[in-house]
């Protein structure tokens, strides 16, 4: 729970103002506020909702130390509602005075011109120290008297009435009706095939397995029976903290982030009245305690947080698996609450299960195991498993708890490393088990036999997705990336294949002057997540990415997904390629493949159960050597400025050195005139001054680059000083403002219209008509 505070008044108590009676902070009739979603930084901190106080003022103190501490305080000529009187509070005010605080170092932040990133943490840390109410010491007087007849706790309340008409294909689905009005509100007009299938079994208390292509509606296929579960049950009651009832489990941080957004925004719909529901619309339909709660455990934010909402108690948590196995360790409660889960779902499973890649998803997963299961459950002589012994005596795993298991990809064949030779020799081969095998082996399904749904697409792919390929060589592949970028604007992912390739790629397509965001595990989380964010909301943005955003990362209208670097597996091929085309929509993947990642497309494609060659991208080449121009200055410079700041680092490191070992060291040393030496000998002295003008030009080169980037990229036999001659027109697509944005000249066709039915059998010669991009571009 975060708390907003309303318009706060900064102005100091001056002493000849006599003071207002001050308020208690947990007295104060706080007030939800009602978000569309929390995403992003403060989702994923673990906030749960929003809350905002009227008519209070916030005054300054001098405290102890010349401190400046905050009081609550009514605001003039207003009486406070609510069960808390304005009374003189206790001088033990030590969470109000942090929090009021940090309050007041975050306004002086801002007025210092501190950006974003910093007023989250600092509002973050302004809820972090604060004693706030949770749901379970919520009292009576805390919900509205006209709101209090709904509240009726521990009762089922009945389904608001649906008009089936409205959704005729939602109709034989008996999921809870507010959800389903929560469907028109989002505009699900018709389940998706997995959802079709899923959710039924889901609602019969199955077990399930499903797979189904990239951007189908999984998340809600595996969401949906756990929400009309608990939209069933009786209303959570004030007394008691809430039981845990749903774990999902995904592999990164982002994908739980999204997922939590994803449901919230759903039941937001589906707990807000609607007109005809006889209530003003927006309105929630409860006050007080949300009526199903959702939590985030994932790595990379506050653990702190994390375990607060989890002491608070929360119907549904979505989670990494490394942190909430930390947090379990040191938790009993928790640990006891994953033992008798009533819905276990693992996302991605394929990944996940995979042995050795989630050490910790196995002891989460042993906990909900039954003792006299075949997987038999938690042993406490296992030292993992030894310090909850007491638990493991005191409680079982529950006999009715559901497993859904999902992903786009459920093939061993699918996740076979292509570089690995071992695969390549046919080790091996064979004595692999199934993922299906292993699923049976590892989870401890109810189900005797779990409703095993297999909609995978042929050839991996969703069939609104189109695939090209640039064969070039490796040193070309920045080239085509930049062509592809700037010929095809629209929001890319650029899949690379390590960090470090990122972290070459940054700088270099930054002096280019594109809005490119990178993301991958070596970033702290909360700069991954404001980099999500970025390029979700810039226009023709590029993020670049190692295979962290592969899986789940539902971003609308990504235009493109370039494999700068293939994959080493099919599986991953198939994650990365489904960031776009997702829901139906149209979407373009590009590979640039080397000669050297030959044979690395050539499984991979024949792994995918692929006939056809994926076809070439035609390149409008007139525009290749003035790119190449660019490029090649971009890299002087970043070259330049990387030794620049290499060599002031070893100067810092010399004079912290020095310091700590108290050494005077010769001020010359550090002399930026970089003088001549008169002893050096001839030769010399020219390496020497060449060296010299070589640190005075990085202005030069920057402008240069500037020059360069205001030049106009023209197609031969265009002239753009004369556009009505020429071999090519140009004048119509410039007065109608119709020709490409950036390339005179240029074709204006999307990248998906490009490739239409260029189809080749795998194995057949290239015959000629495309330009043989495996060519170096000359100098
Ligand atoms: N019935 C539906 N009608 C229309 N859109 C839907 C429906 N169900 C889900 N969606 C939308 O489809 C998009 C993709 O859904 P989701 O992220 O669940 O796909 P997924 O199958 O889990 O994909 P991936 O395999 O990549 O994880 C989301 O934006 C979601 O809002």
């Amino acid at each position: 729970m975060k708390r907003k505070f309303k318009s706060p008044s900064s102005k100091p108590i001056s002493s000849n103002v006599k003071p207002r009676a001050r308020l208690a902070a947990n007295e104060l009739k706080w007030k939800t506020v009602n978000t569309p979603s929390f995403s992003g930084i403060d989702g994923g901190g673990g906030m749960m909702m929003l809350e905002e106080l009227d008519d209070v003022d916030i005054e300054w103190e001098e405290g102890e130390g010349g401190r400046k501490v905050a009081r609550f305080v009514a605001k003039e000529g207003k009486k406070i509602k609510g069960k808390g009187k304005a009374k003189e509070v206790s001088p033990d005010l030590s969470a109000v005075e942090e929090a009021g605080d940090k309050l007041n170092d975050n306004l002086n932040d801002r007025e210092n011109g501190h950006d974003e990133a910093e007023e989250d943490d600092i509002a973050d840390e302004v809820v972090e120290e604060d004693a706030f109410p949770d749901f379970a010491a919520l009292e009576k007087e805390d919900i509205d008297e006209e709101d209090e007849e709904i509240h009726e706790r521990g009762e089922v309340e009945a389904e608001p009435p649906f008009d089936d008409a409205l959704l005729p294909e939602w109709k034989d689905i008996k999921l809870h009706t507010s959800l389903k009005k929560a469907f028109l509100a989002a505009g699900y007009v018709k389940p998706t095939d997995i959802q079709k299938r899923a959710i039924p079994s889901g609602l019969d208390s199955r077990d399930v397995i499903g797979v189904a292509e990239t951007g189908s509606g999984k998340t809600l296929a595996y969401s949906l029976p756990i929400l009309s579960h608990l939209l069933r049950s009786p209303l959570p009651t004030n007394s008691k903290k809430r039981h845990l009832s749903g774990l999902v489990l995904c592999p990164t941080r982002e994908l739980a982030l999204q997922v939590v957004d994803h449901l919230n925004i759903l039941l937001k719909h589906a707990l807000t009245a609607s007109e005809d529901d006889g209530e003003a619309s927006e309105k929630p339909k409860t006050a007080g305690p949300p009526r199903i709660s959702l939590g985030s455990v994932v790595g990379g934010l506050s653990a702190h947080k994390q375990k607060r909402i989890l002491d608070r108690g929360c119907d549904i948590l979505v989670a990494t698996p490394g942190r909430l196995w930390d947090l379990i360790k040191a938790d009993d409660e928790l640990a006891s609450s994953i033992r008798t889960l009533r819905f276990l779902v693992i996302d991605e499973a394929d990944r996940m299960i995979e042995n050795g890649h989630f050490a910790e998803l196995e002891n989460i997963v042993k906990l909900t195991q039954r003792s006299g299961a075949a997987s038999h459950g938690p042993d406490d002589a296992d030292p993992v498993f030894a310090q909850l012994s007491t638990l493991l005596e005191d409680s079982e795993a529950r006999d009715d708890m559901q497993t859904f298991v999902f992903s786009a990809t459920l093939s061993k064949d699918l996740q076979q490393n292509l570089k690995r030779k071992q695969y390549n020799r046919g080790k091996g081969k064979g004595k692999r088990s199934s993922t299906l095998e292993d699923l049976v082996d590892k989870l401890d399904f109810r189900d005797p036999k779990p409703e095993v749904i297999d909609l995978s697409p042929e050839g991996g792919v969703v069939a609104t997705l189109r695939e090209s390929m640039v064969e070039c060589i490796i040193a070309d592949k920045d080239l085509y990336l930049y062509y592809f970028l700037l010929r095809y604007p629209g929001r890319s992912i650029v899949f690379v294949g390590s960090v470090d390739g990122i972290r070459r790629l940054i700088p270099l397509f930054t002096l280019l002057q594109l809005p490119i965001f990178p993301l991958h595990s070596q970033l702290q989380q909360k700069q991954r997540l404001k980099n999500l964010d970025r390029f979700k909301s810039t226009k023709n943005a590029i993020l670049i990415a190692t295979d962290v955003a592969a899986r789940g990362l539902d971003i609308p209208q990504v235009d493109h997904v370039i494999h700068f670097n293939l994959p080493r597996t099919a599986d991953a091929y198939i994650h990365r390629s489904g960031r776009t085309a997702r829901a139906k929509n149209e979407g373009f993947a590009l590979q640039i493949c080397c000669p050297e990642e030959k044979n690395i497309q050539k499984s991979l494609m024949k792994n995918l159960g692929r006939i056809h060659e994926i076809p070439e991208l035609s390149i409008e080449t007139d525009f290749l050597p003035k790119l190449k121009e660019r490029i090649k200055l971009a890299k002087e410079i970043e070259l330049a400025e990387h030794s620049k700041s290499k060599s002031l680092h070893d100067k810092n490191w010399l004079i912290e050195t020095a310091e700590l070992m108290d050494i005077d060291i010769d001020p010359d040393m550090f002399s930026d005139k970089e003088e001549e030496d008169k002893d050096l000998p001839f030769s010399r002295k020219i390496k020497q001054k060449k060296g010299m003008k070589k640190s005075i030009d990085l202005k030069g080169l920057r402008n240069k680059l500037k020059e360069l980037l205001n030049e106009k990229l023209i197609a031969r036999g265009i002239s753009a000083k004369y556009p009505t001659s020429g071999s090519k027109v140009i004048i119509d697509d410039l007065l109608r403002q119709t020709g490409h944005a950036t390339l005179l000249g240029a074709g204006t066709k999307k990248a998906y219209d490009e490739v239409q039915g260029a189809k080749r059998k795998l194995g057949q010669k290239r015959s000629g008509g495309i330009v043989n991009k495996r060519k170096k571009v000359s100098n």
